[in-house]
């Protein structure tokens, strides 16, 4: 489905509601496989969420999580460590590109039987399940974070525990500690000092409940709007907490820089719009949280605002090569784009291109990120049906902020 945006009249105050986070989700969906007493509310509905618990309920002997990355990842090491399945785990033509290899060598060290089926290093794998003692791994930390929560999940269920040694420079890290912290909240005892993480073997019966948070990622592209809104437009977003396990948080401090102030009320965050920002060339690096990339380019675009984005050699193993889709799209809108391995530098332009068409690259971040620069002018969105991999009602959302939008050839 390709769609055309426009804004005529964007409404000013407007109450919206995110489902709950997938990154927490899909923890807690790994979790409850392993202890069946385990109560999760405020779900995640999207395709990752909702293809992670099929993957987990189904008895197929092949499990694909198409472009699922948190379930591939989680799941190789569940299966691998705490079942007596023999199953295969495919994924999406994308999926058998995005590399494994770190984590596969991590299980093997501890024993596990998991093998290629097609190129080494990549899905599809099959993994024959053995119930193992625990130990001590070691693995690369600086190529994705998913592989050590997947043998931090998986690690809760060993008789010895896990002791996962980090080597390099850590990519991601707010999401190991959102494993972390989940892990202690339903009463898992784990550590993480220096480059050393523990997890200790479950000795009790985990009976808890744990409410997911709504989704800060997808909270993002509000944050977009507002910024590239005049001032007094505000948003409230519900079910959210100040104190989150999610890094993607961090968004209400980066869009201060943008004009947008953030007010947490109960369970309600509240953006407003309160100035214009000033012309000074943003430095950020987000190493941290790199799913906020694409948000933050294209509102710099929208605001014209020179920007340097550190800290993003994750992106080109993502659904897309994301700096490569980024540098198109953006240069196709009249942006002045550099990028290297893991920067994006963005200058000041003449003025964006009108009535552009966004290809979306199987990746939902890009039609999102870039949907909020129809408040500056009218766009076309490609295959806009990709952001149900985490946002299901995002296209809704954005016709209830008064976002008018057509389905076109
Ligand atoms: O653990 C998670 O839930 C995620 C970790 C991040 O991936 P990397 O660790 O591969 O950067 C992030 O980009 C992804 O959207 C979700
Ligand atoms: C990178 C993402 O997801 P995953 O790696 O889980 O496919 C994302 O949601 O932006």
């Amino acid at each position: 489905m390709n769609i055309s945006l426009e804004v005529k009249q964007l409404k000013k105050n407007q109450t919206i509601c995110i489902s709950g986070s997938k990154s927490e989700t899909n923890r807690l969906l790994l979790l409850q496989a392993l202890y069946p007493d385990l109560t999760i509310k405020n779900i995640s509905d999207s395709d990752d969420s909702l293809v992670m618990k099929q993957c987990l309920q189904s008895r197929s002997l092949v499990k694909n999580v198409h472009h699922a990355g948190t379930a591939m990842r989680f799941l190789t090491a569940y299966f691998a460590l705490c079942t007596h399945e023999k199953v295969v785990l495919t994924g999406s033509e994308r999926m058998q590109q995005r590399p494994i290899h770190t984590l596969v060598d991590a299980l093997q060290q501890l024993g596990a039987e998991v093998t290629y089926l097609n190129q080494q290093g990549f899905p599809p794998l099959q993994i024959n399940g053995k119930k193992l003692q625990g130990g001590k791994v070691i693995l690369q930390a600086d190529i994705s974070s998913q592989f050590i929560t997947a043998l931090l999940l998986a690690g809760s269920k060993l008789p010895d525990g896990l002791e996962v040694e980090l080597i390099g420079k850590v990519t991601s890290r707010p999401y190991i500690e959102m494993t972390l912290r989940l892990l202690n909240q339903i009463g898992i005892e784990a550590s993480f000092t220096d480059n050393q993480i523990n997890v200790f073997a479950v000795k009790n019966t985990i009976n808890s409940e744990v409410t997911v948070e709504s989704d800060w990622s997808s909270a993002s592209y509000f944050y977009s709007i507002i910024a590239l809104s005049p001032i007094g437009t505000t948003v409230t977003l519900k079910h959210y907490r100040q104190n989150s396990l999610q890094g993607d948080a961090v968004v209400a401090t980066i869009y201060k820089a943008f004009g947008v102030n953030t007010a947490f009320k109960n369970n309600l965050v509240i953006l407003e719009k309160v100035e214009e920002p000033e012309h000074r060339e943003l430095t950020l690096n987000l190493n941290d949280t790199p799913d906020l990339a694409q948000t933050i380019s294209v509102t710099c675009l929208g605001l014209n605002l020179s920007c340097k984005l550190l800290g993003l050699h994750t992106l080109k193993i993502k659904e897309t090569d994301r700096l490569k889709a980024l540098y198109i799209e953006l240069t196709k809108l009249g942006g002045n784009v550099e990028v290297t391995e893991d920067t994006l530098t963005l200058s000041k332009h003449l003025g964006i291109r009108k009535n552009i068409s966004i290809d979306t690259y199987d990746d939902h971040r890009m039609a999102m990120a870039f949907a909020p620069l129809a408040l500056k002018v009218n766009l076309r969105i490609n295959n806009a049906e990709v952001v149900s991999k985490s946002f299901v009602s995002f296209w809704e959302n954005l016709q209830k902020m008064g976002f008018d939008l057509r389905t076109i050839k």
